[in-house]
């Protein structure tokens, strides 16, 4: 009943996965480069700016609140990571 669809939510987890990994070996990137020079991990203008690219993006408008949610989280996790990370 459900198995084309669940097959194609797996090929897409996978795509996103792959891209998430991408994003968090930037990321990575960013914290060693924050740590270095004493920059705080919050950067409140660049959140409100990807949130804004976020939402123009996004094409079908009865997706653009759970997508910016989804991205409101990330960044949560994003934030955490680099506070880990950076071992603070
Ligand atoms: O661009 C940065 O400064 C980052 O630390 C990356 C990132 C993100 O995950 O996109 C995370 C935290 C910041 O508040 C803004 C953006």
């Amino acid at each position: 009943m459900l198995s084309q669809q669940r097959e194609k939510i797996d090929q897409l987890d996978q795509q996103i996965v792959a891209l998430l990994e991408e994003r968090m070996t930037v990321v990575t990137e960013v914290a060693r480069i924050k740590a270095e020079n004493q920059l705080a991990i919050l950067d409140g203008q660049r959140e409100e700016a990807l949130l804004a690219k976020i939402r123009h993006y996004v094409k079908d408008d009865q997706y653009e609140e759970s997508i910016v949610e989804v991205y409101q989280a990330m960044l949560l996790i994003s934030k955490n990571y680099q506070r880990k990370t950076n071992g603070k």
